[in-house]
């Protein structure tokens, strides 16, 4: 696994149970438990603690180290520690400690040395004092056994353990030459937490560079809007509220006037463009939303998808004009209803025929309900969330819009697919909260950066 998936699973924990007390608990056992049963009782341990959750999961170890001679070693002082967990494992757990006048002399006289300085949360080489402590911490000569991951990994000036208890799973890249032995350890984050969608999944949408160019994070292209201009604008300006740099509106001469009007943001152009313009030059296409169900739209279709090699997601009365062979070998992913799947799929909308259709046409899939499903074919994702007031028309264009510009910034494509049922649920659930059940999809469509910027 990769950080970003560590820190998801830890923020979606947080998201439905409040805080990770109990996972930092459980880490902490795990620490001990390893210790207490690969070193003989009454062993001088030394924690040495850093400011954040990997400092709280040392901390932690120490109330389960009863058998051996233990001290909680800071770098800086108690406050400050910076999260609410770190600190209520400190308060709890009340143990004596030392701050670093006192590192030296601690080193000396330790057996072992419980590295808690820093986990995940490590943004580049360690600055001092840390690096410092570090460097005293690999030429003691001490047994040492690092918390998660070696501090500092996998940054330059890391912390060489003879042991690593690593938690959920290995950390991409994570050798024994860099950790020692690897112990992984399970600490109970529930199947919920891994398989439902929440703020966390928003950690992998990539930050636009301070030296991006126009282009750079994402530029899509709608087929969209020819009969109605409503589903298009709605697709459009959710997929631009996502921070994309291009939207392109393929539409019809009857709407092109009403769209272009509607948003200066928006490059508008008719279908006949189609013909000339490099539909290649767009990282997603989304194709579908108001096209009306015109056989001749069906031949607009084919043909784009026959020229595209991008990324493709297709909704509402594409999965009407099309069928799956269309599909297939396309990078894609289609997000109907209950009635869209049956007339698209041709077999009722349930998950076991999501799996058995996505698998079969290598398409991912969003069955769109109360609770969406994410399938590829192998994984099952949900997003639960929302209110009734998301029947109204529009919020699975605005869904399509959300999931069109996350491909198009090269998130992968499934949690890309999580990542927009999230916002577009909890779009719904700050407008329920601001404007009671009367808000509209204009007002969903306006919280996008809010969801957005309250998580990453
Ligand atoms: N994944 C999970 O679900 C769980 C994670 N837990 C622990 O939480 C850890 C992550 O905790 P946090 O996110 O609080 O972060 P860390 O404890 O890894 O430390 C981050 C702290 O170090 C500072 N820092 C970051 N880079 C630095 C640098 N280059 N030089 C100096 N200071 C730097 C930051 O200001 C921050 O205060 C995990 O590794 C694990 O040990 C556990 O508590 C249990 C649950
Ligand atoms: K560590």
């Amino acid at each position: 696994m990769d950080y970003i998936e560590a820190k998801r699973d830890d923020l979606n924990y947080s998201k439905t149970y409040g805080d990770t007390y109990n996972l930092m608990i459980n880490a902490g056992r795990a620490v001990a438990k390893f210790v207490s049963s690969k070193f003989k009782q009454h062993s001088k341990v030394l924690i040495v603690c850093g400011t954040g959750n990997n400092a709280g999961d040392g901390i932690m170890a120490s109330s389960f180290l009863n058998c051996m001679d233990v001290k909680i070693q800071f770098i800086k002082e108690p406050f400050d520690l910076k999260t609410y967990e770190a600190r209520r494992a400190f308060n709890e757990n009340n143990q004596k400690y030392f701050t670093i006048e006192d590192l030296d002399k601690n080193i000396q006289e330790s057996e072992i040395i419980i590295d808690a300085i820093f986990g995940i949360g490590i943004n580049g080489s360690p600055r001092e004092p840390y690096s410092s402590v570090i460097s005293k911490i690999n030429s003691s000569g001490k047994i040492i056994v690092s918390v998660d991951v070696p501090s500092g990994f996998p940054y330059p000036g890391s912390v060489k353990p003879d042991y690593t208890v690593t938690f959920t799973g290995i950390k991409d890249g994570m050798t024994s030459e860099t950790c020692g032995e690897i112990i992984v350890s399970d600490i109970g984050i529930p199947e919920n937490v891994i398989k439902y969608s929440g703020p966390g999944d928003l950690l992998y949408l990539p930050k636009p560079l301070p030296d991006s160019h126009k282009g750079m994070n994402g530029r899509i292209a709608l087929i969209s809007g020819f009969t109605y201009s409503g589903s298009a604008i709605i697709a459009a300006r959710a997929a631009y509220n996502t921070g994309v740099d291009l939207v392109r509106v393929y539409t019809s001469q009857n709407n092109y006037n009403i769209i272009s009007s509607y948003s200066a943001g928006l490059i508008v152009r008719t279908f006949n463009d189609l013909d000339n313009d490099d539909i290649n030059q767009n990282d997603a296409i989304l194709i579908g939303p108001g096209l009306g169900l015109s056989p001749g739209y069906r031949d607009i279709l084919i043909n784009i998808i026959k020229k595209y090699n991008g990324i493709i997601i297709a909704d509402a009365d594409a999965l009407k004009l099309l069928s799956p062979g269309h599909l297939e070998g396309k990078k894609c992913a289609v997000t109907p209803h209950a009635g869209e799947f049956k007339m698209f799929y041709g077999v009722d909308a349930t998950e076991e025929n999501a799996v058995k259709m996505s698998k079969k046409y290598g398409i991912i899939t969003v069955l769109k309900g109360k609770v969406d499903i994410i399938t590829d074919g192998d994984n099952i994702f949900y997003t639960s969330g929302g209110n009734a007031r998301m029947t109204m028309g529009g919020t699975g264009d605005m869904l399509a819009g959300l999931i069109a510009g996350m491909a198009a910034k090269h998130i992968n494509l499934i949690r890309a697919c999580m990542i927009g049922t999230y916002i577009n649920k909890e779009a719904a659930r700050i407008c329920y909260d601001d404007l009671g059940y009367y808000y509209s999809i204009d007002d969903m469509i306006n919280k996008i950066p809010y969801v957005i910027n309250n998580k990453i």
